[in-house]
């Protein structure tokens, strides 16, 4: 088993279980003057690392961490002149500092998206243990268009299971499952 491979900072020691009693925290971007703070007033759901090119990571990471709340439980509480939208077209509109590039929160606009209501943020922004931890690696392949060497892939692979991060190359089962289960809803399809 290899345990070298660096993931990102909130597995590669051990994943650390949830808080049962954690109820939210605030989030801060990299600042070190004037950060962008973000209050979560509840715990995430479904956090998992995610190896697109879109999701922010930080700096030497292989992988992004990401979960949802519902946007009803994000608020901006300073500074929010510097936050940007990064791509008014991409499903999901990361907003960014524009001091230091960390994205605080990614919202969905689509109504009819299965995800609408949640927004994705980056539990490792708080300075609070307590949060859901990731339980599985979404868009692993995705690492590869990042300029990870494909002969890697087997090694990352096995990582992630040894630390029980099973590996897909879309989202979790469970996730495409909750997606396929709502376009079938809205084409009225659904299964008796
Ligand atoms: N290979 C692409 C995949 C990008 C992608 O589809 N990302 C997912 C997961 S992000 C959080 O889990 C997604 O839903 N994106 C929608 C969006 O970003 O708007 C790549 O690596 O770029
Ligand atoms: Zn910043
Ligand atoms: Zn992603």
């Amino acid at each position: 088993m290899n345990d070298t491979v660096k993931l990102h900072p909130s597995v590669d020691n051990g994943i650390t279980p949830a808080d049962p009693a954690f109820d939210g925290a605030t989030l801060l971007c990299h600042c070190e003057e004037n950060p962008v703070v973000v209050a979560i007033h509840e715990q995430c759901q479904h956090n998992h690392l995610c190896g697109c090119t879109k999701c922010w990571k930080p700096a030497g990471a292989l992988f992004s961490q990401v979960a949802v709340v519902p946007r009803a439980s994000v608020h901006v509480i300073a500074h929010p002149e510097k936050l940007e939208i990064l791509d008014r077209k991409a499903v999901i509109r990361r907003h960014a500092c524009t001091g230091c590039g960390v994205h605080l929160f990614g919202r969905i606009e689509q109504k009819d998206h299965p995800f609408h209501g949640l927004d994705f943020i980056h539990p490792e922004l708080s300075h609070h243990g307590g949060w859901a931890p990731p339980t599985f690696a979404a868009f692993v392949s995705s690492i590869i268009e990042a300029g990870v060497d494909p002969g890697r892939m087997p090694v990352i692979r096995e990582r992630l299971r040894q630390l029980g991060l099973e590996p897909y190359d879309c989202l979790s089962p469970t996730l495409m499952d909750a997606i396929a289960t709502h376009v079938a809803k809205a084409r009225g399809e659904q299964a008796a």
